[in-house]
């Protein structure tokens, strides 16, 4: 029998830990894994707040009887209906079938059609309250943070928000579940990584319920993946960096991403960095797109302020990698960046071509002149490579960087 995860006074902790899924959507990879949250609020009716991946339905159904033994289920709060979260739903009505099932008219919507379920659901407007006894539930409609149907549940008498996948996180908790029993700085890299590649194009939605829920009393964030957050510096910490995020504002840092077969792109890559670094520029992170995941890609894109990317022209268009970026850049609308880029080509220079079409569409600020290499890197393409490299280290080092950093300009 597990011995019950009390988090607080009638707070349970019944999610699991998931380290077999290499990637997350099946397209992220999971290194450090992750978990599904799921939580028990035990007061005169007892409430589940969301469900696991139904691969971990076995164990999550064992968690529950360690905190319940045969006690019934009156409420599951389905903050979200991703199947990450809303997968159990339908055994675990088989196990608990007097269970009313809450959520808003688009999570009414999704049952039916995911799992035919129509009977016995609680539908709930924004801020609607359900009385559990000594805790009373309120819903908070949080719609497109990430899906339509998302929404918060809050317990003000305790100050709990179950916020879903807002400020989770991957990596799965490893023996402790709250942030005084895990150390938070394992978590920080993987939320920028989950927030960019998962919920990165929400930025708008994500400063709604940021607004939303400004000013409500928070003790503790119970959210669907990582730590629960119960310290004031550790939740001071995962809303700024949600909102920081959300409004596209990066630290001062450099992102060069390229794409190259044979080298000569890498090349000039190599030449704008050394001369960022050599004009003050400390965080330079460089992605070989053959090689980097986009999602960590994403990640440092979402980190830092200047992006330079590159590009071989491949049969008159991008280097495939290169145009894959773009549009997952593209579908996050990311804005705020400096800018610039460098193409390769042998006869006819495509890349460049698309490459200035992408700058314009983003509406980046372009820094310096884009550089522009035929066949090889001789000594005139290198003062080019130099002159940009040393222009977007102006640019990052002058105010109107704005984000405090931890870059040395001199
Ligand atoms: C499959 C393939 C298609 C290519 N298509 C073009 C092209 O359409 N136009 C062009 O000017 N060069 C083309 N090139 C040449 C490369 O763009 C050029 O060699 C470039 O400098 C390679 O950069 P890298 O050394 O970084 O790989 C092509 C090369 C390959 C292998």
């Amino acid at each position: 029998m597990y011995k019950p995860f009390e988090i607080k006074e009638n707070l349970f902790y019944v999610g699991v830990n998931d380290r077999t899924k290499h990637l997350f959507e099946n397209l992220w990879p999971l290194p450090k894994g992750v978990s599904y949250n799921s939580y028990i609020i035990d007061d005169e009716k007892v409430a589940l707040i969301d469900t696991v991946d139904i691969c971990y339905a076995d164990v999550f159904f064992n968690k529950i009887g360690s905190v319940l033994g045969d006690k019934p289920i009156d409420y599951l709060v389905v903050n979200h209906m991703e199947p990450d979260h809303s997968g159990s739903v339908r055994l675990l009505k088989t196990r608990y079938p007097d269970i009313q099932i809450v959520g808003n008219s688009r999570t009414a919507e999704m049952l039916r059609g995911y799992y035919g379920i129509s009977d016995n659901v609680l539908v709930v407007e924004d801020k609607a309250e359900l009385k559990l006894g000594k805790n009373s539930l309120q819903f908070y409609l949080t719609p497109m943070v990430h899906w339509p149907e998302t929404m918060m549940t809050y317990v003000k008498e305790s100050g709990t928000l179950f916020s879903a996948d807002a400020f989770g996180t991957f990596g799965t908790l490893d023996g402790g579940v709250t942030d005084t029993q895990l150390d938070p700085d394992r978590y920080w890299d993987e939320m920028i990584r989950y927030y960019s590649n998962i919920v990165g194009k929400f930025g708008s939605p994500v400063q709604a319920a940021l607004k939303k829920l400004s000013g409500m009393g928070i003790e503790t964030i119970c959210s669907t993946h990582g730590p629960v957050w119960t310290q004031p510096d550790t939740i001071s910490r995962v809303v700024a960096l949600y909102d920081r995020l959300s409004r596209y504002e990066a630290e001062r840092g450099l992102v060069i991403a390229y794409g190259s077969m044979y080298g000569n792109t890498e090349q000039l890559a190599e030449v704008i960095a050394a001369a960022a670094a050599g004009n003050g520029v400390r965080n330079i992170v460089m992605h070989n797109l053959s090689k980097s995941h986009e999602s960590e890609v994403l990640r440092d894109i979402f980190t830092y302020r200047g992006l330079i990317i590159g590009s071989p022209t491949y049969n008159n268009k991008l280097y495939p990698p290169v145009e894959g970026l773009l549009s997952a850049i593209q579908n996050r609308n990311v804005r705020n960046r400096f800018f610039s880029y460098f193409t390769g080509h042998t006869w006819a220079d495509g890349a460049k071509r698309e490459l200035k079409a992408f700058a314009e569409s983003m509406e980046f600020e372009t820094v310096g002149e884009s550089v522009e290499m035929k066949q090889s890197l001789n000594n005139d393409i290198m003062e080019h490579a130099y002159a940009l490299g040393k222009a977007m280290a102006e640019k990052l080092c002058s105010g109107e960087a704005v984000m405090p950093n931890k870059l040395t300009c001199h």
